[in-house]
């Protein structure tokens, strides 16, 4: 084995950066320990945009991950990749057809809903940003009811933790953050609940990370 691919992985996050927590989550349910480095997008006007950071990732955006000599971002190709090299406990289920509806949940949220409130975006917005972001979770959160009504079990795809589970915890964090009326959603708001529990969940969460300011920890 190569120096590079015996190193520890380094996982560059914001404690509450929901991508970040949707890694951080896989990384933990696959006993994958790792260093973390922290990206403060808010401090110094976002250390995403140092010249540093834009060398790992050029989108400027966390989570990025440095594992096995290369250096991935885009959460679901990072844990696509955690997926094949540590398939134990596996996050994609064997039968094709929940499969394809684990990634159909997943992409539903990490391309329909969390880039149309991510904090670029909501920059732009101004005054305006909580309505937006409101908007745009709701009505992925309306669908996304709906289709669950047909998939889930215990979590979003019968009974086993996959990763849907992983894009839909931190989705939900930040639909409270927005404020975000949850009651029309028993369903997603049992499936969270449930989640939150396992301790894969807990040790990721944003209040528990080594960047969580000290008002905000629990
Ligand atoms: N599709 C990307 C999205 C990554 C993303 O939007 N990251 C946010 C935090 S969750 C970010 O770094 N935002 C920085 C910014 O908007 O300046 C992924 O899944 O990793």
């Amino acid at each position: 084995m190569s120096a590079a691919a015996a190193a520890k992985p380094i996982l560059y996050s914001y404690f509450r950066s929901s991508c970040s927590w949707r890694v951080r989550i896989a990384l933990a349910l696959k006993g994958i320990s790792y260093d973390l480095v922290p990206v403060n997008l808010i401090k110094d006007g976002g250390q995403q945009f140092s010249a540093e950071f834009k060398a790992l990732n050029p989108m400027q955006q966390v989570p990025a991950l440095k594992i096995d000599g290369i250096t991935l971002s885009q959460s679901l190709a990072i844990i696509n990749y955690l997926e094949e090299t540590h398939p134990n406990p596996r996050l994609l289920p064997q039968d094709p057809k929940k499969r394809a509806q684990v990634r159909m949940i997943a992409d539903h949220i990490a391309s329909g809903i969390q880039p149309l409130q991510n904090l670029s975006v909501l920059k732009q917005m101004g005054e305006k940003k909580m309505e937006w972001a409101q908007n745009c979770i709701t009505s992925g959160f309306q669908a996304l009811e709906q289709i669950l009504q047909h998939t889930a079990g215990r979590y979003c795809v019968g009974d086993e933790v996959s990763m849907a589970d992983l894009c839909l915890v931190p989705q939900v964090a930040n639909a409270e953050r927005f404020k975000v009326d949850m009651g029309p959603y028993p369903t997603i708001t049992r499936i969270n609940k449930a989640l939150l529990e396992l301790e894969a969940f807990k040790i990721s969460h944003p209040s528990r990370q080594p960047d969580t300011p000290a008002e905000l920890r629990v």
